[in-house]
C-alpha cells in the first residue's frame, strides 16, 4: 500500500472514530402540522392583555387596511374626472384627501406595529418567565435525561421562534386577510372581468410564496442547527482544552471542526441560493399579472367597459396583492415552526416533578435533627436497586460516614435524605416526621449541603458566602469565614471579599472552594449537613485547615459525610460500610476494625496508599 493510501485510509479510520466521540444531539424536526391544541396554550398567554390592548389593535389595523383600499380609488377618480375635466380644484382636493389618508394610515401603522410588539414582548416575557420558573423546580430525575444544551436552547431559542408569531404575526395575519379580501371585492365590483382575470395570478403567487418560504426557511433551520453544533463542539474543546492537549489530541479535534465547518458552509450556501430565486420567481409572476391586466385592459378600454383611471387603479391594486400574499406565506412557514416549538416549550412545561408535594403538606418544625431510615429502597431506573432494605436510626447531633467503593450508594442516600428523590420502598423521617409529608423548603431549608464539587456562581467572593443566607449582613458572612478558617486567604485576595470570580471559581484552588463552600454552609446553620468530602489531595496545612474548619461546622448538628479522607472517618460517631446498595458493616471506627472486614480492608489499603505516595 502506497503512503498516500496508508494515510488516507488512517484518515478514515480516524474519522469514524471520532463519529463516535462527539455526537451532539439535535432536535432534528424543524416544523409540525397545524395544531389547535397547542394555538389555544399559546393563546392564552395573550388573554392577560386581551382586553387593554387587542381592541386598540383591532381599531388600528381597520383604519390602516381601509384608508389602503381607498387611495387607488381616489387615483381612478383623479384622472376620470379632476384631469379629463382640467379641474385644478378636485385635483388639489384628491391630492389633499390622499395625503390625509396616508398621514391617518402611517399614524394607525405606527401605533399598531409599537402595541403589537409591546403585547408580544410580554408574552415571551411571560412565557420564558413561566418556563425558566417550572424548570427550577424540577426534579432530579428530570436533568438526569436531558443534556443541559437541550434545555438551554428551548428557553432561548424555541422562545425567540415564537416571538415574531405573537409580535407580527396575528395581527398581520388579520390585516392581511382583511386587505386581501377587501381588494378582490373592490376588484370584482367594478368590473368582474378584469377582476377576475387578474384574480387567476392570486392562487399561483400563493403556492409559490408558502412552498417555497418552508424551502427558505428550514434551508436556514439546518443552518442553525449546524451552527448550534459548531457552538456545542467549542464549548467542549475549550472547556477540555487542558486534557486535550495533555492527551496530543489536538489534530483530531481540528479534524473534527473541519469537517462541521464544511457541513455548515454547504448549507449555508444551499439556503443563501434558495433565497436568492425567490425574489426573481415571484416578480415574474407579477409580471404576468401586469400582462395580463394590460392587455384585457386596453381591450376593455377599447370597448368602453372601463376607464382609463380605473385601469391604473387596477394596477395599483395588483401591486398591493403581493404584500399580503408575500406575508401570509411568510405567516406560514412562521406557523409550522412555532408548532414544532411550542410542543417542545409545552412538554417541559408539563412535566410535574417526581418529587412532589402533597396537598396537606405541612412546615417541618424547628427540628432537632433525629434521622430515621426505615427500610429504604430506592431504584434510579425500574429493575436496577441503587439501595436495598437500609435501616439506620441517628441520633441528633451525630456524626455519620458513608464509605463504601465507588458506585455503593453513598450519594444516594444523601439524595432521598435531601428528597431530591423520593424513597421507591420504606421511609425516611426527620423528628418522627415523614419527610414526604412536609413542604421541600422548610425541609432542604434545614438540612445543608456542601457538595464535593463545589459550585462557585459568578459574583464577588462575598456573594458566594451569602447564597447561604441572602439576608446575611457583612459581618455575619465574614464571622462565617473566619469560623471556617477562609478568612485569611479571602483578604490576601487583591480585592479580599469583593474579589470577582467567575462560575466554577476557576481562580480559586480546590482547597480554597472548600473551605467557601463551607462558609456558605455555616452562615445558613442548618441542622442537618451533609458533606461530600473532596477526593483530590491536599496539601497537608490545607488538610488540617480544613479539618479544623470541619470541627467548627459539624459542632451540634447531625451530619452525614461522604467520607474519604482517613481524619474524618476516624472521628465520625458511626460509620456505615455500603457496597451495591446494601449496608454491609456498621459501627464506630475501632468496632469495625476489629470485625476485620470490608471497613478493614479499604483503610489498610488506604494506609498502603498514604504510605506508598509519602
Ligand atoms: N442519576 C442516576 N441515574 C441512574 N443511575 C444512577 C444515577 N446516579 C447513580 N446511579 C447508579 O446508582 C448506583 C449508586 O450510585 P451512587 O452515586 O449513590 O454511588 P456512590 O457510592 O456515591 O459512588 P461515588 O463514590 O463514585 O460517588 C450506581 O450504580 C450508579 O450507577
Amino acid at each position: 500500500m502506497s503512503a498516500h493510501k496508508a494515510k488516507q485510509a488512517g484518515d478514515q479510520q480516524a474519522a469514524e472514530e471520532l463519529k463516535t466521540r462527539f455526537v451532539y444531539q439535535d432536535d432534528e424536526e424543524l416544523d409540525k402540522g397545524f395544531d389547535m391544541v397547542q394555538v389555544k396554550r399559546l393563546s392564552h398567554y395573550m388573554k392577560p392583555y386581551a382586553r387593554q390592548i387587542i381592541p386598540i389593535i383591532l381599531i388600528m389595523m381597520v383604519v390602516g387596511a381601509m384608508t389602503k383600499l381607498l387611495n387607488p380609488l381616489l387615483i381612478a377618480y383623479a384622472i376620470d374626472h379632476a384631469l379629463k375635466n382640467g379641474d385644478k380644484n378636485a385635483l388639489l382636493l384628491c391630492v389633499g384627501v390622499m395625503l390625509t389618508l396616508y398621514i391617518i394610515q402611517w399614524a394607525a401603522n405606527t401605533y399598531r406595529i409599537r402595541y403589537t410588539n409591546m403585547i408580544g414582548q410580554r408574552v415571551i416575557y411571560d412565557l420564558r418567565h413561566h418556563l425558566f420558573s417550572h424548570i427550577q423546580r424540577l426534579s432530579f430525575r428530570f436533568f438526569d435525561k436531558r443534556p443541559a444544551g437541550s434545555i438551554l436552547v428551548r428557553v432561548t431559542n424555541y422562545v425567540n421562534s415564537l416571538q415574531d408569531l405573537f409580535t407580527n404575526g396575528v395581527v398581520n395575519l388579520m390585516i392581511d386577510c382583511v386587505q386581501l379580501a377587501g381588494i378582490i371585492v373592490i376588484l370584482l365590483l367594478y368590473n368582474w372581468k378584469l377582476g377576475l382575470a387578474i384574480i387567476i395570478t392570486v392562487p399561483i403567487m400563493f403556492v409559490i410564496s408558502t412552498k417555497l418560504r418552508v424551502k427558505i426557511r428550514r434551508a436556514w433551520q439546518v443552518v442553525q442547527i449546524r451552527t448550534a453544533r459548531i457552538n456545542a463542539h467549542l464549548n467542549e474543546c475549550i472547556q477540555g482544552v487542558k486534557v486535550t492537549q495533555a492527551f496530543t489530541q489536538e489534530k483530531e479535534n481540528i479534524a473534527f471542526f473541519d469537517e462541521m465547518n464544511k457541513d455548515n458552509h454547504y448549507h449555508w450556501n444551499r439556503a443563501s441560493t434558495l433565497n436568492q430565486s425567490f425574489g426573481p420567481i415571484i416578480e415574474v409572476t407579477g409580471a404576468v399579472g401586469y400582462c395580463i391586466l394590460f392587455w384585457f385592459g386596453a381591450h376593455l378600454i377599447q370597448t368602453g367597459e372601463i376607464s382609463i383611471g380605473l385601469l391604473v387603479a387596477f394596477a395599483t391594486y395588483i401591486g398591493h396583492f403581493w404584500e399580503p400574499i408575500n406575508r401570509l406565506g411568510q405567516m406560514y412557514s412562521q406557523m409550522l415552526i412555532a408548532m414544532a416549538s411550542s410542543e417542545r416549550i409545552f412538554e417541559f412545561i408539563d412535566e410535574k416533578p417526581n418529587v412532589g408535594e402533597k396537598e396537606d403538606a405541612v412546615d417541618l418544625p424547628n427540628i432537632r435533627g433525629d434521622i430515621e431510615f426505615k427500610q429504604v429502597e430506592f431504584e434510579y431506573e425500574p429493575g436496577r436497586h441503587a439501595l436495598n432494605q437500609i435501616d439506620l436510626s441517628v441520633k441528633a447531633g451525630q456524626s455519620i460516614a458513608l464509605v463504601g467503593h465507588t458506585g455503593s450508594g453513598k450519594s444516594t442516600i444523601i439524595n432521598l435524605l435531601c428528597r431530591f428523590y423520593d424513597v421507591t420502598g420504606g421511609s425516611i423521617s426527620i423528628d418522627g416526621h415523614d419527610i414526604r409529608d412536609v413542604t421541600i423548603s422548610s425541609l432542604r431549608s434545614q438540612v445543608g449541603i456542601v457538595l464535593q464539587d463545589t459550585f462557585i456562581f459568578s459574583g464577588t467572593i462575598r456573594d458566594n458566602i451569602r447564597f447561604g443566607r441572602l439576608d446575611a449582613t457583612d459581618e455575619e458572612i465574614e464571622a462565617a469565614a473566619k469560623a471556617v478558617r477562609a478568612h485569611d486567604f479571602i483578604v490576601n485576595l487583591p480585592q479580599g471579599y469583593d474579589t470577582e470570580v467567575q462560575e466554577r471559581g476557576n481562580v480559586l484552588s480546590m482547597g480554597q472552594r472548600q473551605l467557601l463552600s463551607f462558609a456558605r454552609a455555616l452562615l445558613a446553620d442548618p441542622r442537618i449537613l451533609i458533606l461530600d468530602e473532596a477526593t483530590a489531595s491536599i496539601d497537608t496545612e490545607t488538610e488540617l485547615k480544613i479539618q479544623e474548619a470541619l470541627k467548627t461546622l459539624l459542632a451540634g448538628r447531625t451530619s452525614f459525610i461522604i467520607a474519604h479522607r482517613l481524619s474524618t472517618i476516624r472521628h465520625a460517631d458511626h460509620i456505615l460500610v455500603l457496597d451495591h446498595g446494601h449496608i454491609m458493616e456498621q459501627g464506630n471506627h475501632q468496632q469495625l476494625l476489629e470485625h476485620k472486614g470490608i471497613y478493614h480492608g479499604l483503610i489498610q489499603a488506604q494506609y498502603r496508599f498514604l504510605k506508598e505516595t509519602g
